[in-house]
């Protein structure tokens, strides 16, 4: 049966201030261009850039960022209808980046008392769930009361509507206080998520352990409903396990680095894309770190996410030239 959405992503809508002058600490950057950011509205852009019918559900502050983050994302094809604006003064989050080198960039996040941190259960809406494939939920919303309560409102009723629940760990220090909370709600929604994503350490995070293998991780979390896990590694690429057994990799499309962060979020929307449009795993494992490729040698971690002709046009002159 077709459904409105293919995905619908929950969690953070914010904004990034990306150092314009590279190759420098944030002590001695000047200049920043203003970009829409937040992990999950970044999936949410690729996904929909890559001609995915998309829907958020968010909460963003009432002034003109939180507004200027909804109308872009209306903007490139989202549904913005569960947008919340926060009625209680709370601003939108805030990512400060630095670019020192290639290799090295940073973030600062700016997230006390962010808008995102106040959804609450009111602001998630069954009906609007059951119009969705799938549902995108980022670990980071699991950090604070109430949106803790309203992603996990969100997962039940995915399970109760049979909506396929993807996990992407998006671990962000900044928001949680201990590592053995972080565990638990991590593992939480681990149990219950169909397919997860994350880096090796984000499930190290989720662990509460640091150095257990892939395959360690993957006979804990198979035990449960997961049938796909992806675990990436940076430049080495990533793995995906299923629950059948199979693992494949893939390395990744070499490119002219400007900076790091972004790399995870685009890495999703490509996988994501390549998944729902029922691809082999390899295939979603290579249109993610296509889109990956593509954006880390740009500014932004939303508008240079790249549309389908572009990741595909990108992955065919890398393989002619056998780049990756
Ligand atoms: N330097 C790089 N060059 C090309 N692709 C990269 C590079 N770094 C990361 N990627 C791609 O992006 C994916 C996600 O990067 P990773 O750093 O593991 O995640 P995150 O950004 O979430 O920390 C990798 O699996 C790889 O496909
Ligand atoms: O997620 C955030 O709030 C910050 C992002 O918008 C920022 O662009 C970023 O750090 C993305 O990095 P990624 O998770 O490596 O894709």
């Amino acid at each position: 049966m077709s459904k409105k959405f293919d995905l619908i992503a929950i969690g953070r809508a914010a904004v990034d201030l990306n150092a314009v002058e590279y190759n420098r600490p944030l002590e001695e950057t000047k200049t920043f261009a203003k970009f829409v950011g937040g992990s999950p509205a970044n999936i949410a852009i690729g996904s929909a850039k890559l001609g995915q019918k998309v829907g958020f559900i968010g909460k963003v502050s009432d002034d003109q960022l939180g507004h200027y983050v909804t109308q872009y994302m209306s903007e490139v094809g989202i549904d913005t209808s569960q947008m919340a604006k926060d009625e209680d003064g709370h601003k939108i989050g805030l990512t400060f980046t630095e670019i020192i080198s290639p290799e090295e960039s940073d973030i600062l996040m700016y997230r006390n008392e962010a808008a995102d941190l106040y959804l609450s259960t009111d602001d998630v809406s069954k009906d609007y769930l059951a119009q969705a494939r799938m549902l995108v939920i980022s670990g980071t919303g699991l950090a604070q009361s109430p949106s803790r309560e309203a992603i996990l409102k969100a997962l039940l009723l995915a399970k109760e509507l049979g909506v396929e629940v993807i996990f992407e760990l998006d671990y962000r220090p900044y928001t949680w206080q201990n590592a053995e909370e972080t565990s638990l709600y991590y593992q939480l929604v681990a149990q219950k998520a169909d397919v997860i994503i994350g880096t090796r350490d984000e499930f190290d995070v989720l662990e509460n352990q640091q150095g257990n293998t892939d395959e360690q991780t993957i006979a804990t979390l198979f035990q449960y409903d997961a049938n796909l896990i992806v675990i990436k590694s940076g430049v080495q690429g990533s793995n995906a396990y299923t629950k059948a057994g199979d693992k494949y990799h893939f390395g990744i499309f070499k490119t002219k680095v400007l900076k790091s962060f972004g790399a995870g979020d685009s890495f999703a929307a490509g996988f994501l894309y390549a998944y729902s449009h029922q691809l082999d795993i390899e295939t979603a494992l290579k249109y993610g770190s296509a889109a990956a490729s593509i954006v880390i040698s740009q500014l932004s971690s939303s508008e240079a996410m790249p549309n389908l002709a572009q990741l595909t046009e990108f992955i065919q002159k890398a393989e002619t030239q056998e780049v990756h």
